[in-house]
């Protein structure tokens, strides 16, 4: 079976993304590990699909695989792309969606710049709600990794996250740590680990090391996380200007049960077609 799929990204966190709404398409773990793979496959991060939804209160409903093969509950680079995806198919004309993923309704807007802007939600903190294994809900807790103790916050944005502050990203050790902490038996479903550099009150650095997809040049919900851990302890305030190595997201967030938005870039790069054995 053949299926047209449009490659696009997010500040170099890339995804191939196919129309569910003009062609049923179910796809296994397999074939998402075969679609992602870089020398085998298209390449990619993620897997995005883009469906009807069976709610009547939202525009869309949209699937997010990571590049091993497992389904996802939210991706903050993938709602840019998803935007801008269903208006470049003229699967909508309206510049503000409502979107059903995994874990909730998120409202990506289309702006005059051509840039998204996306209502993410509202984090949440709750050890179970990540979930991640504590006594007690605390702004951040220690984690025994290997030979290291180090200090992590966690947020759920959709998906669940860890947040750790470094004095110098460039020599983090972001690949071997980075897979320690995605992994860790506190992380009952794994997580994804963002090391963040604090430049300013408004600016920082990050790297985020992806939950089955290893490190991204970009992670939009992994920025969301680490705006809102670092407001939380005060390190940090709104608007947060993220620089990924892909390029920049700015954050904005007021505080405790308000919902994080997010503005950034996405592009599509090229269309073609594969055959799904
Ligand atoms: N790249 C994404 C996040 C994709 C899902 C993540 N790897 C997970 O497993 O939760 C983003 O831009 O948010």
């Amino acid at each position: 079976m053949k299926l047209h799929f449009t490659k696009m990204h997010g500040l170099g966190n890339d995804f191939v993304v196919f129309d569910g709404v003009r062609q049923a398409i179910a796809l296994t773990p397999e074939q998402c590990r075969r679609i992602a793979d870089r020398h085998f496959g298209v390449g990619c991060d993620q897997i995005l699909l883009v469906e009807k939804s069976t709610r009547d209160d939202v525009d869309f409903r949209y699937r997010i695989f990571n590049a091993d093969g497992g389904e996802v509950e939210q991706c903050g680079n993938g709602a840019r792309c998803f935007v801008r995806f269903v208006h470049d198919k003229g699967l909508t004309d309206k510049p503000a969606i409502r979107v059903e993923t995994a874990s909730g309704v998120i409202e990506p807007r289309l702006l005059d710049s051509g840039l998204v802007k996306v209502n993410m939600g509202v984090p949440r903190f709750a050890p179970g709600e990540i979930p991640f294994v504590a006594n007690a809900e605390a702004l951040t807790y220690p984690l025994e990794v290997g030979q290291h103790r180090i200090e992590i916050a966690v947020v759920s944005m959709g998906n669940p996250h860890a947040v750790l502050r470094v004095n110098d990203l460039d020599s983090a050790p972001v690949d071997i740590l980075g897979a320690a902490i995605e992994s860790h038996r506190r992380f009952p479903q794994r997580v994804n680990a963002g090391f963040m550099q604090v430049l300013t009150p408004h600016d920082i650095r990050l790297r985020v090391y992806e939950r089955g997809a290893g490190e991204t040049l970009a992670c939009g919900t992994g920025a969301c996380a680490a705006a809102v851990a670092g407001i939380r302890q005060d390190w940090l305030q709104s608007p947060v200007s993220v620089h990924t190595r892909g390029g920049d997201l700015v954050i904005e967030w007021a505080g405790p049960g308000h919902a994080v938005l997010m503005t950034g870039p996405a592009e599509t790069v090229f269309e073609g077609e594969l055959e799904l054995t």
